[in-house]
């Protein structure tokens, strides 16, 4: 009956309509709503007999770990990571409600904070699992794990940080990590074998406070313009040396202004008659494991904030940047990396092309990943897809480009295809 048949439609589930069943859970940050998100996932991930295990390293942030026994568990496994959170939206901004995740039936465009970072690949992890197990019956001969952590975009020291520290982890004995990456604007998929790392960087500047009228030398609010224009020329070369093509983006230092604080505020605005005794500004700075930290350092002590001019600074390092061999945070990509091979031959056997591995302009959790020894690479299977993380509107362009990107996280699950389980990893 037209009625019996209503009921099925509204309890059958497609990768798309779970796709948006985990998005519509808010789990932006300041609030992130975790244990929905978990739960939501714990859900899908019985449909697949995988067993989980849930972590709390901090009280209010769980970390769920599901794992896909393999048939020989003494070999090392493979982790497929995601983190749960995402950053914050402004509603008023977006063309369609950020918690929506609204499909434009016309164009195929999923609207939600958090389509491309990073729930889209929490998902297709769990969506190549349950093809692989109900259309070619695979069992995988390394055991898989997939992880569901909080706290990423926050840092992630209560998250990854805490769970490769513990002695859970370590029972693990993994030999491989996915995690996320970033969306290609082209046909090619994009990998990244390193994160660029973040030190936040708040640049004081002390000075003689005067009366407004006077020119003198020295005032902190001069002080400190002084040195954001040495940093912003240092940031235009930089870029210019990007715009020119002479260095990939994330091969250069980003320095960016976050915060400018000075004046002594009355109730509505500043004293506009005294030059303060005190101003100072924010940078998030941005190197690739290829910089010298200490030139960097020096670099800021000298040029930046010299004492000099009655400047200080203070350096927040936001994570590691060597591993516990004092080796720099980078996963080959050639043949001294085993796993690297069969990656590649993973997303070739999806029909897909891979550009030249990239260092990642931004940070993830898989520096922490990396800090252990273990080879880590960011794949985000997303081709032909606007770069939106972050921004106003950040859609998943479009369902097609998803379910194909299923397709390939299959392929690097079964370990490089071939058809069968001779060639691949598992
Ligand atoms: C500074 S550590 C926080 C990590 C964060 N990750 C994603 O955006 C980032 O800022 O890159
Ligand atoms: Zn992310
Ligand atoms: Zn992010």
């Amino acid at each position: 009956t037209a009625h019996h048949q209503q009921d099925q439609e509204t309890t059958t589930t497609t990768p798309i309509t779970r796709f948006q069943q985990y998005l519509r859970i808010n789990t932006a940050h300041p609030n992130p709503d975790y244990s929905s998100a978990i739960s939501f996932i714990q859900s899908q991930s019985q449909l697949l007999n995988l067993t989980a295990h849930l972590f709390h390293f901090s009280p209010s942030k769980p970390l769920l770990l599901l794992t896909w026994p393999g048939s020989n568990p003494s070999l090392p496994s493979i982790l497929l990571n995601s983190h749960i959170d995402s950053v914050p939206a402004e509603p008023s901004k977006w063309l369609h409600p950020p918690f929506s995740a609204l499909r434009d039936p016309s164009s195929g465009h999923i609207y939600a904070r958090g389509a491309q970072d990073d729930k889209c690949i929490g998902l297709q992890y769990l969506e190549a699992i349950r093809v692989l197990q109900s259309q070619f019956n695979y069992k995988p001969t390394r055991t898989i794990h997939i992880s569901y952590v909080p706290d990423e975009e926050v840092g992630g020291f209560d998250g990854m940080m805490a769970f490769v520290r513990s002695k859970e982890f370590e029972g693990l004995n993994l030999g491989f990590v996915l995690d996320e990456g970033q969306a290609s604007v082209g046909d090619e998929y994009r990998v990244f074998y390193a994160d660029r790392s973040p030190w936040h960087v708040v640049v004081r500047a002390m000075g003689t406070p005067r009366h407004g009228s006077w020119m003198f030398d020295g005032g902190a609010v001069e002080n400190l313009m002084r040195s954001v224009e040495v940093m912003s020329r240092f940031r235009e070369n930089q870029l210019d040396l990007v715009k020119a093509g002479l260095a990939g983006y994330s091969d250069v230092v980003s320095v960016n202004p976050v915060y400018l604080k000075a004046g002594i505020p009355t109730p509505n605005g500043f004293v506009m008659n005294m030059q303060p005794s005190e101003a100072e500004a924010g940078f998030d700075i941005r190197f690739s494991p290829t910089t010298d930290p200490d030139l960097l350092k020096k670099k800021i002590a000298d040029e930046w904030a010299p004492a000099s001019r009655n400047m200080s600074f203070e350096i927040t390092e936001k994570g590691p940047l060597r591993d516990y061999l004092g080796r720099p945070l980078m996963t080959a990509t050639g043949n001294s990396n085993p796993w690297w091979p069969i990656f590649k031959q993973a997303v070739e056997a999806a029909g897909g092309k891979l550009s030249k591995p990239e260092i990642l302009a931004s940070t993830t959790d898989a520096r922490f990943t990396r800090q252990m020894g273990i080879p880590t690479l960011g794949f985000s299977p997303m081709k032909n897809t606007t770069i939106l993380l972050h921004d106003h509107n950040e859609v998943f362009l479009k369902d097609t480009v998803y379910l194909e990107g299923i397709k390939v996280v299959m392929m690097a699950i079964e370990g490089g295809g071939a058809g069968g389980v001779a060639g691949g990893w598992c």
